[in-house]
């Protein structure tokens, strides 16, 4: 097991409100965790930690074994992907430019290498070469997130932030994109934690599923166990109200509508 992001003894206060208490937590490289938690319960807390957007009040993070307290950040961040919801493209920039931002500050000298990721990742998103010359706002909302997911991966980064990235979505479209992220998941191997208020989306996309309540963690565990044997109470209700067992066996499932 090699383990990609370590957090020890994390605590975050605001003022003298502690919203994360004592985490500790290991993620294994190549997992795609999905964090799942009651509003307010401190997803994008310990999401934003990982590229130091947010600095825990105690305790150490580690990234590669690094702790992030003694890196660069601004190259911590040119190196883990992040994508949230909403188009966060810039709009005076085309579809071409945006995906290679990150890209061009990496590979200053080397203009194929950057041509190449632009076409390897809007390929890989499924987005037709035709669109490379649009501006965001000429792309459907569908087409700016899939840009956007491309842009993050642009860099070919080990680890991939999302922050409710199918939020703003229809339906359809929201399958699709999650299809694609987990079979590009499975291409890459990339590391990624994603953040999502949708149990079904919890448990169709993760390896491993982390429900947090109230800044603590209820269970971290494979999406089978998280649905087969709820740690607690809580774990119990949030599979309970929504899941439909989807992608589980139906004799794994004690809430199957099977
Ligand atoms: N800058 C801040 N100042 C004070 N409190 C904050 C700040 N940022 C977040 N919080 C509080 O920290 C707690 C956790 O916030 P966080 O955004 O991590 O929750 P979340 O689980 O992602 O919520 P949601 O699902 O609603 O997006 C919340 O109670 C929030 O109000």
């Amino acid at each position: 097991m090699n383990t990609i992001i370590k957090y020890e003894h994390i605590t975050k206060s605001y003022g003298d409100h502690e919203i994360i208490h004592d985490l500790e937590l290991k993620i294994e490289a190549g997992d795609f965790v999905t964090i799942i938690g009651s509003s307010g319960s401190g997803k994008t807390t310990v999401l934003k930690m990982v590229n130091g957007l947010i600095k825990p009040t105690s305790g150490h993070l580690y990234v590669e074994g690094k702790d992030i307290n003694d890196v660069d950040l601004i190259d911590l961040r040119r190196h883990i992907g992040y994508a949230i919801q909403g188009s966060v493209l810039f709009p005076h920039m085309t579809v071409e430019d945006n995906i290679a931002y990150v890209p061009r500050l990496i590979n200053a000298n080397d203009k194929e290498k950057t041509r190449e990721a632009v076409n390897r990742w809007m390929n890989m998103m499924n987005l037709d070469a035709s669109l490379k010359e649009r501006y965001p706002s000429e792309l459907s909302g569908g087409q700016q997130q899939r840009v956007g997911i491309a842009r993050a991966l642009a860099a070919s980064p080990k680890i991939l932030l999302m922050d409710e990235p199918f939020g703003a979505v229809d339906a359809i479209n929201r399958t699709q994109l999650q299809d694609e992220l987990k079979a590009l998941h499975k291409k890459t191997g990339i590391t990624i934690l994603f953040v999502t208020h949708d149990i079904e989306e919890a448990i169709k996309l993760g390896t491993k599923v982390l429900v947090i309540d109230q800044g603590r963690i209820e269970q971290y565990d494979t999406p089978d166990k998280v649905l087969s044997q709820p740690a607690t109470p809580f774990v119990e209700k949030l599979v309970k109200r929504q899941v439909r067992c989807t992608n589980v066996q139906a004799s794994n499932c004690p809430y199957s509508t099977y």
